[in-house]
């Protein structure tokens, strides 16, 4: 399988030691599990939303390329604990700490423990758009009916 090279620069002295560098936990998975670099646990109460940094940078470089924060499934439906932002879009351009804004949906409070893979990381294609401004579309079948314009069964 090919993998795109990506650079990262390594913020926290602590990754690749006690917080595991990032990787995916199987061959097939999608997404890459980042994990908080904290410097101790942090609690999140319910409703609360803290920022949550993960020691690392990435410079995609391709504007052909931007990167996705998404929830972890266990933690989310297990626990309550989302995204601040519900997805977090990384830019191509971007040289900063890739940082986790993670919210507590849920009733009880949540301990995000130090190294915890609090998030997941997905590369994805992305195609900019040239705007073509027209006065008119040529038909389509839709038109512009959305919204449950096809029914509801
Ligand atoms: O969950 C996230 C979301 C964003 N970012 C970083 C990477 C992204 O490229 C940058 C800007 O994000 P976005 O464009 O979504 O935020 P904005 O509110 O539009 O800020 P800006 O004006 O800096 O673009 O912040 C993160 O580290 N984590
Ligand atoms: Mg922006």
């Amino acid at each position: 399988m090919s993998k795109r090279k990506l650079q990262v620069r390594i913020l926290d002295d602590r990754i690749g030691t006690a917080i595991p560098f990032p990787e995916y936990a199987t061959e097939g998975s999608a997404g890459l599990d980042l994990r908080a670099a904290l410097s101790e646990p942090k609690t999140v109460l319910p409703g609360e939303t803290h920022l949550i940094p993960t020691g690392l940078s990435v410079h995609i470089s391709d504007p052909g390329l931007a990167a996705m924060i998404l929830p972890r499934s266990g933690l989310g439906h297990k626990h309550g604990i989302v995204l601040g932002n519900l997805v977090g879009l990384i830019d191509s351009d971007y040289q900063g700490e890739l940082m986790v804004s993670c919210w507590n949906r849920g009733q009880t409070p949540f301990t995000i423990e130090v190294g915890e893979r609090i998030a997941q990381m997905v590369l994805v294609p992305v195609v900019q758009a040239e705007f073509d401004v027209v006065n008119e579309f040529d038909a389509s079948d839709r038109g512009a009916g959305g919204f449950g314009s096809t029914g509801s069964h």
